[in-house]
């Protein structure tokens, strides 16, 4: 049994205020003449669930076709947090884990219903802290259900930034309404795209035996 946690990707989806939108362009098509179909995609980096690069925000950052894989698959844990507010603080999730061992990944569920249909800029933002608590605590990948870690209009990225001082590796816009709270195997590997910024990822969660 798997969990996919991945939106689906289609014309009508929503993206990050003016960005690219997601479209797909047939180069040939099937006929008398042609015994295919061929398209071309066009679409942001950062399209449905995806991995961020340290490029992404960094002059000096690697790109995703460079970054360890190791991150994106293993054990980890689902955290339900949709009664949080705007910000996920430490105070929050260290009320929600206490000081037990957690799995090396943790993926936060922020929304009730993920907004598969319109673009959200009031999505919950992670505090820089709550990354700092996680890296601290061995976490190498923390994912979420929202557009971004950082609120939509930030100018700094600051959990950003800590993700890269802890060397942990990012998921974003993962669908986890279906997800019941608990542990997973977590598989959701990135495109090889060398040099660039993030990666669109198929992202699924294996129940634990
Ligand atoms: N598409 C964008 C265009 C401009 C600025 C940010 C984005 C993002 O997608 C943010 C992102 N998902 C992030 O990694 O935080
Ligand atoms: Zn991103
Ligand atoms: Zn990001």
């Amino acid at each position: 049994m798997l969990y996919d946690i991945t939106p689906p990707l289609c014309p009508d989806m929503p993206v990050w205020p003016g960005d690219t939108p997601f479209g797909v362009f047939r180069t040939w098509s099937l006929s008398g003449a042609c015994p295919v179909n061929v398209s071309r995609l066009s679409l942001s980096t950062h399209t449905g669930a995806h991995a961020d690069a340290p490029l992404h925000y960094r002059p000096d950052g690697v790109g995703i076709g460079e970054v360890d894989l190791a991150p994106y698959l293993g054990p980890c844990r689902v955290l339900h947090c949709q009664d949080t507010g705007p910000l996920l603080t430490r105070e929050i999730l260290q009320m929600r884990l206490g000081d037990a061992p957690l799995p090396p990944r943790v993926l936060i569920r922020s929304y009730q219903r993920f907004p598969l249909g319109h673009w959200d800029d009031g999505f919950m933002a992670v505090a820089p802290e709550v990354v700092d608590w996680l890296g601290e605590r061995g976490v190498c990948l923390i994912g979420t259900d929202t557009a971004s870690l950082d609120p939509v209009n930030s100018k700094t990225l600051e959990a950003h930034h800590a993700v890269a001082r802890h060397g942990m590796a990012i998921l974003e816009n993962l669908l986890l309404d279906e997800v019941p709270e608990g542990d997973y195997e977590l598989i959701a590997l990135p495109l090889k795209l060398m040099g660039v910024d993030a990666s669109p990822v198929r992202a699924v969660l294996r129940p634990l035996n």
